[in-house]
C-alpha cells in the first residue's frame, strides 16, 4: 500500500491541494517529446505504472477489512484503509461485554460498519448511544480513531439538511433501534450474508421519504470523496482531467454511485481495480481525442491545464452513447438475456420496481367477479362469433365489420371502408393508421387468414411474442419525475411499442368504452404491472394509446397499446399524455389539456391535477410555472419601469 498518508485527501477542493504537496504524484512521463499531447500510447504508461504500484501492495491485504496499524496520518488519525476494526474490542469500548451474545459487527464497504439487526435491541438495552446522523445511516460509531469520520460526517449530515430543508422528525430519533430482517437468510452457521439491509424491511414503517433519506445516508457514507480512493467500487468512467502543479488528477464516476459523486483521484491513489482503472484511463483518452481538437489536448510540459468544460459535456454525452450501445451490444449477443437494464446516473435511490412484474394482465377481484367476467366473455365471443365477426375470406373483414358497427353505434359517424394499418412499402413495415380514439379491431383465430397463416392486422399478437425483444432502458430522469423509459432501439412512426398497463398517478387506466350499465373495468398497475407503468407523461409526447380489440370482441374490454407518434431513436425518453385534467370545483367544469382524444379515461383530480408537469416540452402547460423567478421579476420591474414611463406628465 502506498504509504504515503497525505495521498487520502482527494477530492475536488481538497485533491489540489494534496497534489501540491504530494512528493510521488503521478505524473506523465517527461521523457517524450516536450510539446506532445498527452495521447492515448502515454496513458499505457498509465497502466505500468499502475501495475508497478499493484505489484507493490503487500499480497495478503485484504481491502474489505480495515487493516491495524500504529503508523498515523500528518493529521493525527489513522488512515481508514489501515484500520482493523474488531468487533469485540468495539463492543468493550462501549462497555458490551458479552460478545457471545453481541455477535455485531460485520465490516464491509471500506469502513461502514453494519449492525445485525438482532443485535440492535442488544445495543439498546446496553445503552449504547450513536450519534443521531450515524444511527441515520446505520453505522456505528466504532472507535477514536474514527472521530475524524465522524465529524466529517457530521458536516456532510448538516450540510445536506441544510441543502435539502430536511427537518427532524420523532421517527429518525428512533431508526436505528428498529429491528430489521436482512435479505437473504442466514447460512448454515447463521451468518446473515445478505449484502446490505433494505431500508425498507429494516423500516417496515417508515414513509417513502424516510427511506429514500435513509437510503441517501447510507450511500452517501459509502462515497465519502476523502475515500474514494480506498473504496473497493470500480470506476465507471472518467469524466474529466485536470493537471495541477504537474500533478495529473481524473474525475472519475463510480460504479453505482450517481454522477454528482464523482471525485477526483491520482491514479496512484487507487488501492482498488487498478487494471480496470488503467484501461478507463485509456478509454478516457480515446474519448477525449473525439471531442477536444489536436491543438488543446494536454501537452506533458505543460504543468497546469484544464479541460474546457464545454468539451467535458461532450465528452459525458459521448460516453454515455458509448454505454448504451455496449449494452445493446450485451443484449444482442446474449439471446438467453432477458435482463432489464437499469440505469441512475442521478441519485442514489433505490431500485424502481417496488411492484410485481407480471407479463398478462391478473383479474384483482373476488372469484364471483372473475366468474362472472368469464361468462361475460363467453356470450361476447358467441354472439361475435354468431354474428359473424371474422374474416371469412379476406384478412380485414372482421375489422371492417366489427368497425362499422361500432363507428355507427359510437361516434355516430358514417361508416367507410376502414383499414386499422397500412402497409409502408419504402420503409418496410405496417404502421396504424387512423386516430387514437377509434378503437382498433384485431384478427382472431376464426379468422381464415390466419389460419391460412397471411393475416396483417394482428400486431398486438406480434407485440406481445415479441415483447422481449422489444429493448427498453429503465432510467433515472434526474428531476423530480423519478424514473421513467428509454427506448434502446428505434420506433418507426405508427409502430406498436408496448402495451400499457397503468395510467398516471394512480398507474390505472379506465377501460370502459360506452356502455354505462356495465361493470366498469381498469387496469391498474400500481401493484403490479409491466414496463409500461415507468413511462412519464409528456405534454409533446412520443407515444399515443391506442384501444386494440381481441378475442371476446367486446368493447369493453380493450387492451391499451402505446404506439409510436412519431419516429423514435435510440435513447429517447418514451412518453404519452396522461390526459390530466383540472376539475374546476367552483364552475364544476373540467380542463382537458389533450383535445385530441376522447376524455373517457381522463385522470380527473378534484384539488387539481395530480403533480405539476416537469416534461419540459415547450407544449407544456405547466411551463410557466417552471420558469425561473428571476424572468418574472425582471419582466414586473419592466412593467413598473413602463408603468412609469408612462405616466402623464403633470402641469
Ligand atoms: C406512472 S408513474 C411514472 C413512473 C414514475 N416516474 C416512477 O418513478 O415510478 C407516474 C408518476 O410519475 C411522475 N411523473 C410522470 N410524468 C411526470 C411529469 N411530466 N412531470 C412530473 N412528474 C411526472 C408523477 O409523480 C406521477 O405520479
Amino acid at each position: 500500500m502506498h504509504d504515503n498518508d497525505s495521498s487520502l485527501i482527494i477530492d475536488s477542493d481538497e485533491g489540489e491541494k494534496s497534489a501540491n504537496t504530494s512528493s510521488d504524484c503521478h505524473k506523465l512521463p517527461d521523457t517524450e517529446s516536450k510539446s506532445v499531447p498527452v495521447l492515448p500510447s502515454q496513458c499505457r504508461n498509465i497502466s505500468s505504472n499502475m501495475d508497478q504500484l499493484q505489484a507493490e501492495k503487500p499480497e495478503n491485504q485484504d481491502s474489505s477489512l480495515v487493516q491495524p496499524t500504529t503508523r498515523r496520518s500528518r493529521r493525527g488519525f489513522i488512515p481508514l484503509s489501515q484500520l482493523t476494526i474488531n468487533p469485540e474490542d468495539v463492543l468493550k469500548t462501549r462497555g458490551c461485554s458479552d460478545t457471545e451474545k453481541l455477535k455485531v459487527i460485520e465490516e464491509t464497504e471500506g469502513w461502514i460498519v453494519k449492525i445485525k439487526p438482532e443485535c440492535a435491541d442488544n445495543l439498546k438495552a446496553s445503552k449504547v448511544r450513536f450519534p443521531k446522523h450515524l444511527t441515520l445511516a446505520f453505522l456505528g460509531e466504532v472507535a477514536d480513531s474514527f472521530k475524524y469520520c465522524v465529524n466529517n460526517v457530521d458536516t456532510r449530515y448538516k450540510h445536506l439538511k441544510r441543502k435539502y430543508q430536511w427537518e427532524d422528525t420523532e421517527e429518525e430519533k428512533d431508526w436505528f433501534y428498529k429491528p430489521s430482517s436482512p435479505v437473504n437468510p442466514p447460512n448454515s452457521d447463521g451468518i446473515n450474508e445478505g449484502p446490505f439491509y433494505p431500508t425498507s424491511a429494516m423500516l417496515p414503517d417508515a414513509s417513502l421519504l424516510e427511506v429514500i433519506r435513509i437510503d441517501h445516508y447510507r450511500q452517501m457514507f459509502t462515497w465519502k470523496k476523502r475515500h474514494a480512493n480506498t473504496l473497493r467500487r470500480k470506476a465507471e468512467y472518467i469524466l474529466d482531467f485536470k493537471r495541477k502543479n504537474r500533478n495529473d488528477l481524473y474525475k472519475v464516476k463510480w460504479c453505482g454511485l450517481p454522477k454528482y459523486a464523482a471525485t477526483w483521484v491520482r491514479p496512484i491513489d487507487i488501492s482498488s481495480f487498478r487494471y480496470e482503472f488503467a484501461r478507463k484511463v485509456f478509454e478516457f483518452w480515446e474519448a477525449l481525442k473525439k471531442v477536444v481538437p489536436h491543438k488543446k489536448m494536454p501537452i506533458v510540459r505543460r504543468s497546469n491545464y484544464s479541460i474546457s468544460s464545454e468539451y467535458v459535456s461532450q465528452l459525458c454525452s459521448e460516453y454515455q452513447k458509448l454505454k448504451r450501445e455496449s449494452m445493446i451490444k450485451i443484449c444482442a449477443e446474449n439471446p438467453l438475456c432477458d435482463a432489464l437494464l437499469i440505469e441512475n446516473e442521478y441519485d442514489v435511490s433505490g431500485s424502481p420496481f417496488n411492484f410485481e412484474f407480471i407479463s398478462k394482465n391478473k383479474f384483482s377481484g373476488t372469484q364471483d367477479q372473475l366468474e362472472s367476467y368469464e361468462d361475460e366473455k363467453k356470450t361476447q365471443k358467441d354472439v361475435a362469433d354468431a354474428m359473424g365477426y371474422y374474416c371469412k375470406e379476406t384478412c380485414g373483414e372482421c375489422s371492417w365489420n366489427l368497425y362499422k358497427e361500432y363507428a355507427l353505434a359510437v361516434h355516430k359517424s358514417t361508416y367507410t371502408k376502414h383499414k386499422h394499418y397500412k402497409y409502408i412499402e419504402e420503409r418496410d413495415y405496417w404502421k396504424v393508421c387512423h386516430p387514437p380514439d377509434f378503437l382498433i379491431f384485431e384478427c382472431i383465430e376464426t379468422c381464415v387468414c390466419k389460419k391460412e397463416g397471411n393475416c396483417k392486422l394482428d400486431m398486438l399478437k406480434k407485440l406481445r411474442d415479441n415483447h422481449t425483444k422489444n429493448r427498453f432502458l429503465v432510467s433515472r430522469t434526474g428531476d423530480d419525475r423519478g424514473w421513467g423509459l428509454t427506448a434502446m432501439q428505434p420506433f418507426k412512426q405508427g409502430e406498436p411499442v408496448i402495451e400499457i398497463w397503468r395510467k398516471g398517478l394512480m398507474y390505472s387506466m379506465d377501460l370502459t368504452q360506452n356502455d354505462r350499465n356495465m361493470a366498469a373495468y381498469t387496469v391498474d398497475s400500481s401493484r403490479m404491472g409491466n414496463l409500461s407503468r415507468l413511462i412519464n407523461h409528456s405534454c409533446d409526447p412520443n407515444l399515443v394509446t391506442y384501444k386494440i380489440i381481441k378475442e371476446d370482441r367486446n368493447i369493453n374490454r380493450p387492451h391499451p397499446v402505446l404506439f409510436a407518434a412519431r419516429d423514435i431513436e435510440i435513447g429517447d425518453e418514451l412518453s404519452f399524455n396522461y390526459k390530466l385534467t383540472i376539475i374546476d370545483q367552483n364552475e364544476g367544469s373540467s380542463r382537458d389539456d389533450d383535445n385530441s382524444e376522447s376524455d373517457e379515461d381522463c385522470i380527473t383530480v378534484e384539488d387539481g391535477r395530480p403533480f405539476l408537469c416537469q416534461c419540459g416540452s415547450k407544449k407544456c402547460i405547466d411551463r410557466e410555472k417552471h420558469e425561473k423567478p428571476k424572468k418574472k421579476n425582471l419582466k414586473r420591474k419592466n412593467d413598473s419601469k413602463a408603468s412609469k414611463s408612462k405616466k402623464p406628465k403633470i402641469g
